[in-house]
Formats: C-alpha cells, structure tokens, sequence
C-alpha cells in the first residue's frame, strides 16, 4: 500500500467497504447512532491506517496513521473543513469553526487575544468561583447511590463560558433556559448524524418540509435566541466603557493588563464591530461557535475523567497529594502557575482525552491531488480524521486501551500526530489552554471535597454517533463527603 501509485492504475481500489453505483455506502450507515459509531470503528480496525467509503459518489478517506494525519492537519493546503461540517452550518455559520480562507484568518487573528495568558490569569478567578459552585452543588448527592454527573458538570461548563468568554452573569431565568440549551444541542447532534447519512436529505429545500427537518429547525430558533440573549445582556452593559483595544498576540508579553478594562470575549467582537471589522452577523456566529465548542467539549471531557477516577481511587489520592503538596493546607486560591506545576493532574486530564476524546473526528476537504505514504494522486472529496480510532493505536501506545495517566509523565513515545486531542497545526483548538485550566479546578474541587466511587465501569459504557463523544447511557458516579 505504501508505495503504490494511484496514477498509475484505476485498477487499484483502496481498502473500503464495497460501495454501490451512484449510492456509495450509504445503505450501510443506516442504522441506530450506536450501531454506526461501532461500525464505523469494525470498519477503521478492519483496514488499518486507510479507508474508502463512498457517500453517494463522494469519495471520502478514514485515516488513522499518524503520518498521513500530519500530511492532511499540519500544513494549510487542507484547511477547509469537509462537507460534513456543511450540517453544522445553519446553527454555527461561518464562525470560526466552520470558516475558511481570508475570513478564518481574520477572525482567528481578532480572537486569539481573548485566550492570551493574561486575560486567562483574570479567568482563572471566575473559574475557580464557578468550581467551588460546582463543588457545593454536588453536596446534595453524598450517599446516593448514584449520581448522573453531566447535568452538574455541563451547568459548571456553561457558566463558565457565559462569565468568562461572553462576561454575562447567567440570571435565574437564564439559567433555567441554559438547562434546555444543553438539551437542545444534545438533540442537534443527533439530527446532523441522521441527516449527514440519508442523501435524500441533503438538499435544504427537502429536508425543510419534512417533519424532522421542521424540528431540527424549531431547536435551532431555540439555540439562537438563547445566543440572542447572551449578547443582548452584554450589550446593555455599556460595553463600550473601559475596553481594553491594544493589540495583542499569543506571544506579546508586553500587554498589561488594567482590572477595570473589559476582559471577555465578547467585549473584543462588540469592539471590533465598532471598528467595521465585523458585523452583528458576524458576532452571533462567534458567539454560537463559542458558546457550543467552549462548554459541551469540556463537559463531556470531565463526565469521562470523573468516571475514570471514580474506578482509579489510587489515582485520585495521587491527585490530592500533589495538589496539597503545592497548595500546602492553606485555603489558598490556585493561582495559574500552580495549576501548571499539577503534572500528575494534567498527565490524568491528558490520559482520558487520549481514551475518549471529546473531537473523535475531524473532517477537511480535498481541493488537489494528495499524497498518503507513497500513494500518491489521491482525489478524495473528504478527508476523516478518526481520532478516537488514531489514539488507541496499539503501535503507538503501551496497553492502548487501560487508563495509564503515567505514561504522559514521560518523553512521548509515540508519533505527535498520534495524539490529537486538541488537534494540531493552524486550526486546532483555540481554546486549549482555557479548557486545561477550568478542567484542573473542576477536578481539584470536587477531589477536594469527596470522594469518587465507581457505578459506571469503563467497559458498561456504550457510545452513540454525534458531533461529540457521547453516551447511550448517563454516566453515573457515588460521591462521598471526604
Ligand atoms: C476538552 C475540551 C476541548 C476539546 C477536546 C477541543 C477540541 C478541539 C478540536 C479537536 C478542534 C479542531 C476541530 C476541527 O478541526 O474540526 C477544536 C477547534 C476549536 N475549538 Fe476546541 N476543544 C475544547 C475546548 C474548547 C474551548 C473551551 C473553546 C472555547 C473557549 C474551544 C473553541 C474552539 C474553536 C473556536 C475551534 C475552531 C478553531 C479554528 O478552526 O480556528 N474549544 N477544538
């Protein structure tokens, strides 16, 4: 396979399922969500490394070797996201996740100030607020016998967000609509999957008459006008006041920081607005973008990492040693730089991003030949990305499937580009450190407070097709008080 040329011969098919005329494989993904993510891994540890399906007459490529991820993610010839993604579009537009081109770029250059270390200093006070909130509200559940953990995480995740990006305080009423937010975006997820794999239902005209079509359409007015109000709110907060408008990069060091000036996210689009470098339009896409990737994402990590250490008990003793060896008995707030020096905690966060990762997939298009490991001329119309699949690599990872958090308190012995959580290259996750950081005072606080015991077991959990990793089944945990 490595050395073969497509050029030079149709005659060679590349390893894949066998697709119908004009339909592809289409037929073979009609299925429960459960029965397509499993298949969809029989199918990525079948062929290894590379895989054709064909969705209709679309070609589209699986990979999972390392080195052909490299080629596709860590150049800017591929970064357009795939078709895939075109279902997203209605709910998140051209926002940062979706865009491509000029319009990326300079949205990305707009945002990227809001993640600078320094503004995330100042969200690390809001964070460890909301973290102690979380901590307190799990107080009700000591001595249940179980406790399904995603509603309190995702309230925690969605706070967050809305206090630090967006700098709106949730009201009561708001907090009660956040609830079907989350709910509603759990269901969006669910009609994208359904939708991507019946061509039938590609066209918009068709997939707006039908019934599943006007649903889909009834939670995206939802979601919009859960965003409308999150903006209205910092709007009418006299934004305009104290904005801090210097210009700044990942790596200006320079920057002071005046506590009086605004912070968030948002007051960065509402001031750019001003400037004529984006308009209303632009800003809600932002914000849906922000709203959706900046909570679910991390939500879902930490309802995977307490279930891990809810079944590791040594491992969450490990994780309070540390934590009082650097923050001593004092209660002492976690300042960033204690948080960096938590390695045993980010090497247990980084270990269950490797086992379940929140992005399993990533898609881009191919625009021009491509060349994977010596076959060269491929014309695929998609790229996958399968990153659940990348990351339980065997060749690259000792005991691939067991929960080794110490494996990544050493030099990496595996390819970077086997490793992806995060994704890498120019488009990867704008929100990486922000996510480590609220992922490290979650975890701490509740480990502070209780201890975690086991209901859901690793091997119970059975997951279902989505944007984002999710389960069949709730997640459930025992808390008790420590
Ligand atoms: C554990 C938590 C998170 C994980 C695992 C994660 C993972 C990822 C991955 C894999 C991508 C690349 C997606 C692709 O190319 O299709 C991505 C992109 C992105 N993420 Fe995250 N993310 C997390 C948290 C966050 C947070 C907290 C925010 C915002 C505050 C955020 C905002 C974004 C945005 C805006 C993009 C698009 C970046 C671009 O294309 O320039 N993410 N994320």
């Amino acid at each position: 396979l490595v050395t073969r040329s497509i050029s030079t011969a149709k005659r060679f098919k590349l390893p894949g399922p066998n697709a119908l005329p004009m339909v592809g494989n289409v037929f073979d993904f009609l299925m429960s969500t459960e029965s397509a993510f499993y298949y969809l891994r029989y199918l990525a540890n079948k062929y290894k490394d590379i895989l054709e399906i064909k969705l209709g007459t679309a070609q589209c490529l699986v990979i999972t070797h390392p080195k052909d991820v490299e080629t596709v993610i860590s150049g800017t010839r591929h970064n357009e996201k795939s078709y895939i993604y075109r279902f997203l579009r209605p709910w998140l537009h051209d926002g940062l996740l979706l865009s491509s081109g000029k319009k990326w770029h300079q949205r990305r250059k707009i945002l990227t100030p809001t993640f600078h270390f320094k503004i995330l200093r100042h969200f690390n006070s809001v964070l460890i607020e909301k973290s102690a909130k979380l901590a307190e509200n799990l107080q009700s559940e000591v001595n249940c016998a179980k406790t399904n953990i995603y509603p309190f995480i995702s309230d925690f995740t969605i706070n967050s967000i809305c206090e630090t990006a967006m700098g709106t305080v949730l009201d009561e009423e708001s907090s009660t609509v956040s609830k079907s937010y989350k709910n509603a975006i759990h269901d969006l997820g669910t009609h994208i999957f359904y939708r991507a794999i019946r061509i039938w239902l590609h066209p918009e005209s068709i997939f707006n008459l039908c019934q599943f079509g006007r649903t889909h359409k009834r939670t995206l007015n939802f979601i919009h006008s859960f965003r409308d109000r999150v903006v209205e709110k910092r709007r009418q907060n006299e934004y305009f006041d104290n904005l801090y408008t210097e210009t700044m990069t990942e790596s200006d060091d320079n920057f002071v920081m005046n506590d009086k000036k605004r912070l968030a996210m948002l007051d960065l689009l509402l001031n750019s607005e001003k400037q004529g470098l984006i308009d209303s339009d632009g800003i809600n896409e932002e914000v849906d973008t922000f709203m959706f990737e900046g909570h679910d994402t991390t939500a879902a990590a930490l309802q995977f990492a307490f279930m891990l250490l809810a079944n590791n008990t040594d491992v969450q003793d490990n994780i309070l040693e540390e934590y009082y060896k650097i923050m001593g008995s004092s209660n002492k707030r976690p300042t960033i730089s204690d948080l960096s020096e938590m390695k045993y905690l980010e090497a247990c966060i980084k270990e269950t991003l490797r086992l379940y990762p929140p992005v399993y997939f990533m898609g881009r298009t191919c625009d021009g030949p491509l060349t994977l490991r010596g076959i060269e001329k491929l014309t695929p119309k998609t790229i996958i990305i399968a990153i659940f699949d990348l990351h339980r690599r065997s060749d690259q990872f000792v005991e691939a499937l067991e929960f080794r958090p110490e494996r990544f308190m050493k030099e990496p012995t595996w390819h970077p580009f086997s490793y992806l959580p995060f994704s890498a290259g120019p488009r990867n996750c704008i929100g990486q450190k922000f996510a480590m950081m609220e992922m490290k005072l979650a975890i701490t606080a509740v480990l502070s407070n209780y201890r975690l015991l086991p209901v859901t077991k690793p091997q119970d959990i059975v997951f279902v097709t989505g944007i984002i990793l999710r389960t069949k089944d709730p997640i459930y945990v025992k808390f008790e008080k420590r």
